[in-house]
């Protein structure tokens, strides 16, 4: 930090295994990457490569190379592994993390239907190659998955090989832990929280007033994702209580 506060919390530092910030590049340039690590790499915990942009995106064998000087591991998107398995190409998924040396991968069915057993021995094979996340929760606002069979899901996920399981919310954060407003459904997060630890879960969180709602109830290192490169540093602030919304929730706490 750049000069001295009382009443901070207490961060975790890097590598952390809770208060995780996972970062969303949607096709970002290698020179954005550069510039992005030069300011928040000490914030970043783990990359997401957007769902599929990655077989989009130029250079990307040298875009990962940067993530990795930075020594920031990267994923793909979970979307990018339902595209694979759909088409019954799951070998060459696992040849493609082994290409790029990826140590990290996401398990997901946000825009597939699949068995949770199904999903569930994709964790276990994935799991003796990389690092796995699984992803919990549907793409389509319309499917609305009840408390219990996200408790269901993720208790499986996490017994099958799961590092860290995600609760889906996409890009906007209007699905999944969100209704359509972008309001927490807070009933289904309490519910979660009697089962599965705080630490487990990384709550996909990319709306300001979601970071919030989060810190507020879990702390400055509760982990959060799909932040976007812009909202790293912000988020940051957030944590610590250096932002009018959470600005007097630490105080006297720290
Ligand atoms: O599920 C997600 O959070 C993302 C982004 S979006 O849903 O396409 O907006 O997908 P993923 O496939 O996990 O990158």
């Amino acid at each position: 930090m750049n000069y001295t506060l009382t009443q901070i919390p207490d961060r975790t530092l890097k590598p952390r295994d809770k208060g995780l910030t996972m970062v969303m590049d949607k096709g970002l340039s290698v020179r954005e990457v550069e510039d992005m690590l030069s300011v928040s790499a000490d914030h970043i915990d783990i990359v997401k490569l957007g769902w599929a942009t990655s077989f989009v995106t130029p250079n990307l064998q040298q875009k990962l190379d940067t993530y990795r000087s930075a020594g920031i591991p990267v994923y793909f998107g979970g979307t990018l592994f339902e595209a694979f398995v759909v088409r019954n190409q799951f070998d060459d998924y696992r040849r493609l993390l082994d290409k790029y040396d990826l140590k990290h991968a996401e398990v997901s069915d946000g825009s597939i239907d699949m068995d949770p057993d199904v999903k569930c021995g994709y964790i276990r094979t994935l799991s003796e190659q990389v690092t796995v996340l699984s992803e919990v929760g549907s793409k389509d606002e319309a499917k609305i998955i009840p408390p219990y069979k996200w408790i269901k899901l993720m208790t499986a996920e996490l017994e099958a090989g799961a590092w860290k399981v995600i609760g889906e919310a996409r890009e906007g954060g209007t699905v999944g832990l969100f209704r359509s407003s972008g309001e927490v459904r807070q009933g289904l997060v309490e519910e979660i929280l009697t089962q599965v630890p705080f630490e487990k879960i990384i709550w996909e969180a990319p709306q300001k007033e979601q970071q919030v709602w989060f810190v507020k109830l879990l702390g400055a290192n509760v982990n959060v994702g799909n932040i976007a490169p812009n909202e790293i540093i912000p988020l940051e602030t957030i944590r610590l209580g250096l932002r009018g919304d959470t600005f007097t929730h630490f105080l006297d706490k720290a």
